[in-house]
């Protein structure tokens, strides 16, 4: 396990521009499987997960071969399918929980798709029926070795569309079917899609490779079967996960930074919900301006009562920033409840805040109420484990904030999605020290 050594207390100051965006990352790289010509991918972020996909993807025989920093070029003009057999996928297919969208392209390809139960953070159950269901909808079969937990599906014969509802609006399994059914034979029709930027630039991208998919960005989506897809290049869009880390850095650190070029429109409701904390964001040309405020002040419902904040699939506030506000809201000025609806173990990690001295109500295993201490008085260091992705970069941030050097252990969860990250924030002033097992 490598640690983090964090000097907290010191203000930060300048600018940081932001990774592209590690979910989005993981559908478009898997969407190369879909063609045999080349697909050129710009700004892929250097990070765990998505260089694990990478590897995953030479390991299936697409060429790979990477042009400049971010920039790759990949053609799966001969894919090797022994390898979805292989001890060595079972092993990389469950260490991430992309892999799991490289079942539809394939299935959709070549008429079959494997993978292992996989991976990502543990925080709640995660279930694959939306994929798996939609897949048997297109005509696949399906199944399921629960000694080995490996998922298959099958369709020698080809995909033929149709019309679905999908029992929830699934990020990475709208996309994992609408991957199968740009090559299916004649419509699909995909109602409660999931619409985050990841999936409208997926849809942008397959387009320009020749799909006929109409209602991007919208939750209801129609795609007229193609009999093939050529080659494309694509850009990947800053993550906006990162941006909301560097929003809720800023007001915790008392700083002023600037988060350059963050493609302002598709941050969705992610810049109010921090303005309405109290935290001041200015647009400038398309960068977010954040001063340097020595308070912030939660706003109440026009009624007078307390905040909630709580996630949704989009356009609503996404979940993956839930534990970022949750973090801000210990030394903003007011009380607000943190209702997080889509993860079951996602708040566990308020125990370690409470240790430093935040005042937080666990009320149950999805809601957090937290009473700001408007700096009156500071978080104390600690040494902590992080659980998972963005409950490590909230307790990087509370470690920023802190009186004293803080120890984070784990550190290889914050590395899955936010590249180079001690570098990066050192350049701003951050004390932060990396030390490698
Ligand atoms: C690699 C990747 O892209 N990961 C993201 C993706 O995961 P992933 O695609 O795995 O997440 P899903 O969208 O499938 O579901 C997330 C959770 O929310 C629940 N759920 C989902 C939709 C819904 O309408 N109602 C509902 O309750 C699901 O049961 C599940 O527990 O989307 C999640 C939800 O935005 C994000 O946290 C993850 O960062
Ligand atoms: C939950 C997340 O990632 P994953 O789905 O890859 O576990 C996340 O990015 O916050």
């Amino acid at each position: 396990m490598a640690t983090f050594q964090i000097e907290g207390g010191h203000k930060l100051k300048g600018e940081i521009t932001p990774q592209g965006a590690k979910n989005e990352a993981l559908q478009i790289l898997c969407a190369v499987l879909l063609t045999s010509e080349e697909v050129i991918i710009e700004n892929i972020p250097d990070i765990r997960d998505v260089n694990k996909l990478i590897t995953i993807l030479k390991n299936l025989g697409v060429k790979t071969e990477k042009i400049a920093k971010g920039t790759y070029s990949f053609k799966a003009d001969a894919p090797d399918l022994a390898y979805l057999e292989s001890e060595l996928f079972k092993e990389e297919g469950s260490s991430l929980r992309g892999s799991i969208m490289i079942v539809g392209p394939l299935l959709a390809r070549f008429g079959k798709g494997y993978i292992p139960r996989p991976g990502g953070d543990k925080i709640g159950r995660r279930r694959l029926d939306t994929h798996f269901e939609g897949f048997i909808n297109l005509g696949a079969t399906f199944r399921y070795n629960k000694e080995e937990r490996f998922y298959g599906v099958e369709a020698p014969n080809g995909l033929t569309g149709t019309y679905m509802l999908l029992d929830q609006a699934s990020v990475t399994g709208t996309a994992n079917i609408v991957m199968a059914a740009v090559l299916a034979k004649g419509t699909t029709t995909i109602y409660n899609a999931a619409c985050e930027p990841y999936l409208q630039q997926l849809c942008k991208m397959l387009n320009s490779m020749g799909a006929k998919i109409s209602g991007v960005g919208s939750n209801l989506l129609i795609i007229e079967g193609v009999e093939r897809l050529g080659g494309c290049k694509h850009r990947i869009l800053p993550d906006m996960i990162e941006i909301g880390s560097w929003i809720g850095l800023a007001a915790m650190t008392r700083s002023e930074i600037t988060i350059k070029d963050v493609s302002w429109n598709n941050l969705g409701l992610i810049p109010d919900t921090f303005r309405k904390l109290g935290i001041t964001l200015e647009q400038k040309g398309d960068d977010i301006f954040i001063p340097s405020q020595d308070s912030y002040e939660i706003q109440g419902y026009i009624d007078g009562s307390i905040l909630t904040v709580a996630d949704a699939p989009w356009p609503g506030f996404t979940p993956d920033l839930l534990s970022i506000v949750l973090v801000v809201c210990t030394q903003a000025k007011g009380s607000v409840l943190i209702h997080q609806k889509m993860f079951e173990s996602r708040l566990f990690f308020v125990d370690k805040l409470i240790d430093m001295g935040a005042k937080i109500i666990l009320c149950d295993p999805h809601r957090a109420t937290v009473i700001g201490h408007n700096f009156q008085s500071t978080l104390k260091a600690t040494t902590m484990v992080s659980p998972d992705i963005r409950a490590g970069i909230s307790l990087l941030i509370a470690a920023l904030s802190a009186k004293g050097t803080s120890t984070i252990h784990n550190i290889e969860q914050i590395d899955r999605g936010y590249e180079n990250i001690d570098e990066r924030l050192r350049a701003i002033g951050a004390k932060i020290t990396r030390s490698e097992p």
